[in-house]
């Protein structure tokens, strides 16, 4: 999907929110656990109860992985399921030496066809350009992280800047607003006006809304810009909503919450 597909998406949708599909298998509904595979039925009733809210759906390949193979087969059924005009996100955080990062690529674009994937740039450059290789496919580079642990190396300033900085500042020399954008969590709403200082163009994928306690109107208040420019990521706070039957229609009704929230900010700021 390209960044005007996915500014069109929004508008439409008067929606930028991404669902985190992280499904674990011990947190879900005990009553789906009668279907031969679990955690593709929970993500089949959550899609169909979130579609037409969200722009995007983030599956975290490590609940995927989690379950080997079995895992990787519920993984392909959910990646097929999720409606083509919906932008996908593989968070596998990735990054490896420049065969590996291409070998990473080819699974998670070309055999999955998933349109972006979380890579962590530790490795630098020659890790992260495999993946800026194909076409109409996004790297979301880590950049500022919304865990507690984001404090011990990236505000780490050896200069005149600081590491999350760094980051995003050279990576802007391999990738551009059309195939690059960043992680920065919600945790810290602050920082978002110097972070649009140094990427005014680039989308950002802002997770740390609902479980982790973010805020979307700080978020949006220091980093829109004039595509919205943001892909707000909740998964807990709108997947485990419900633990019983109707727990499609309590994610629904929570997705529905912040979609509404979206809209009025849309507005708010003259995007729509
Ligand atoms: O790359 C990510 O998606 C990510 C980066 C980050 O800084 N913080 C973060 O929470 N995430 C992911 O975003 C999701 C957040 O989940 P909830 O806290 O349940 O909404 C999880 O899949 C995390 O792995």
């Amino acid at each position: 999907m390209n960044k005007k597909e996915l500014i069109n998406q929004i508008k439409e949708k008067k929606s930028f929110l991404c669902v985190g599909l992280d499904a674990d298998i011990n947190k879900i509904p005990k009553h789906l656990l009668e279907f031969e595979d679990p955690i593709f039925e929970f993500n089949k009733q959550i899609i169909d109860a979130t579609k037409d809210l969200c722009v995007a759906y983030k599956p975290n390949i490590a609940f995927y992985e989690a379950y080997g193979v079995k895992g990787w087969e519920s993984l392909q059924k959910t990646i097929d399921y999720i409606p083509k005009n919906i932008f996908t996100i593989a968070d596998a955080k990735r990054g490896d030496i420049g065969n590996t990062s291409k070998m990473y690529a080819q699974a998670f674009f070309e055999t999955f066809n998933f349109d972006s994937i979380t890579v962590a740039p530790y490795m630098g450059e020659d890790s992260v350009t495999p993946f800026l290789e194909f076409k109409n496919k996004w790297v979301i580079l880590l950049a500022l992280t919304s865990n507690k642990g984001a404090d011990d190396f990236q505000f780490f300033n050896s200069g005149d800047q600081r590491l999350f900085e760094k980051v995003i500042q050279k990576s802007q020399k391999w990738g551009n607003d059309e195939n690059l954008m960043f992680v920065v969590g919600a945790t810290r709403p602050e920082m978002f006006s110097e972070i649009r200082d140094l990427a005014p163009d680039n989308f950002l994928l802002v997770p740390g809304v609902g479980a982790q306690g973010g805020e979307l109107s700080e978020v949006c208040k220091y980093g829109m810009n004039k595509d919205c420019g943001l892909l707000i990521n909740s998964s807990r706070g709108i997947i485990y909503a419900g633990n019983d039957e109707s727990f499609a229609e309590k994610s629904r009704n929570e997705a529905m919450k912040i979609q509404k929230e979206m809209a009025i900010l849309l507005e708010q700021f003259k995007l729509i």
